[in-house]
């Protein structure tokens, strides 16, 4: 069966300026891809072109096996599109605009009501549902977003920036709605928050100056870091000089780094490995063999953020078309 989601070269161009650049991916019903990039990556013009709601230079976008443009109602039934900034409708009460989004999406009676509270109960929107939109927080208008997105329960979610604006615990609980939907439906997020990725994300694609430049796990992305398999140990600062003379020139290790300023009276020591081989055996060795027992000990999984610096700054600016 073909993919939930299935994006063909889709390419846009704002006059000189070549903002997406031949795009292609597919997401599976029980995914949650997790979309990176820098400011201006391309990231929103890209969800909204597979939303339908901006037509692509080239390519195409498809979903449930429905083209997004040839086909827009048979998508519409199937998609729930949060898109970045606001509801565009300030001036009506939460209440007044989910209920208006029900009934445009052809429900109507006992079920568009229960809809629409089902929708509001979700977004915990409870204690605002008389506030005019404008009214409201950056967070809450997020909520009110995210609630016209959910309201028919459909199988394909494009969110922008979901939990931008929100405060902790609000991410969290919308990291955590994402994630109970998420067995049953296709759903694409951007996001800047790295940890959000490892939290919720089964997969996350990098897209710097409008071009696809990594696919995978995040685990598998994390592993692509430098510090994958690095070996961490936390030492009084009078075994710090000790610690890196017994690690540097161990077989495997490319290098050793140190924290100069103590934290809680130990600072860290770290032992990258060549090519993400294991070290972790031969650093415990090398360490005994100085007779120094570190307080702490960990071997790293690797670190997201320097695999996205990595990746999306290898080659400057904006592109622009031949
Ligand atoms: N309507 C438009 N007209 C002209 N240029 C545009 C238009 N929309 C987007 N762009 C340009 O296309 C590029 C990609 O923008 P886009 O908003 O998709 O990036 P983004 O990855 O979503 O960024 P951010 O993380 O800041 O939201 C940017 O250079 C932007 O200035």
């Amino acid at each position: 069966m073909a993919a939930m989601i299935e994006v063909e070269g889709l390419t846009k161009r704002f006059g000189p300026v070549i903002a997406v650049d031949d795009v292609s991916m597919t997401v599976e019903r029980g995914e949650v891809l997790g979309f990176l990039g820098p400011n201006g990556a391309g990231k929103s013009t890209t969800m909204k072109m597979i939303a339908g709601f901006l037509t692509p230079t080239a390519g195409t976008a498809r979903l449930a096996g429905h083209d997004v443009l040839a086909e827009p109602l048979a998508v519409k039934r199937r998609l729930g599109y949060l898109p970045e900034g606001a509801p565009t409708y300030p001036d009506m009460t939460v209440l007044a605009f989910l209920d208006w989004v029900a009934s445009v999406r052809g429900f109507s009676g006992a079920e568009r009501r229960a809809r629409v509270e089902r929708a509001m109960r979700a977004t915990s929107l409870g204690d605002v549902i008389y506030y005019p939109i404008e009214a409201l927080s950056k967070g809450f208008k997020r909520r009110v977003g995210l609630a016209q997105a959910l309201l028919h329960d459909p199988e394909v979610l494009i969110l922008d920036e979901p939990t931008d604006g929100l405060d902790p615990n609000q991410k969290h609980e919308v990291r955590r709605l994402i994630s109970a939907m998420a067995s049953e439906k296709a759903i694409i997020i951007s996001t800047h928050i790295l940890e959000e990725v490892e939290a919720i994300c089964t997969r996350a694609v990098v897209i710097a100056r409008g071009r696809l430049v990594a696919d995978g796990s995040p685990a598998a992305l994390a592993a692509r870091s430098r510090w994958h398999n690095a070996v961490t140990v936390r030492v009084p600062p009078g075994q710090r000089a000790a610690a890196m003379a017994a690690l540097r020139g161990l077989a495997g290790v490319a290098a050793v780094e140190a924290e100069e300023t103590p934290i809680d009276g130990l600072v860290s020591v770290s032992a990258l490995p060549a090519s993400g081989q294991s070290i972790e055996v031969s650093v415990r060795q090398a360490l005994a063999a100085a007779s120094i027992s570190p307080a702490e000990l960990w071997v790293e999984r690797g670190r997201l953020d320097e695999v996205f610096r990595t990746i999306t700054t290898a080659a400057g600016g904006l592109r622009e078309a031949a």
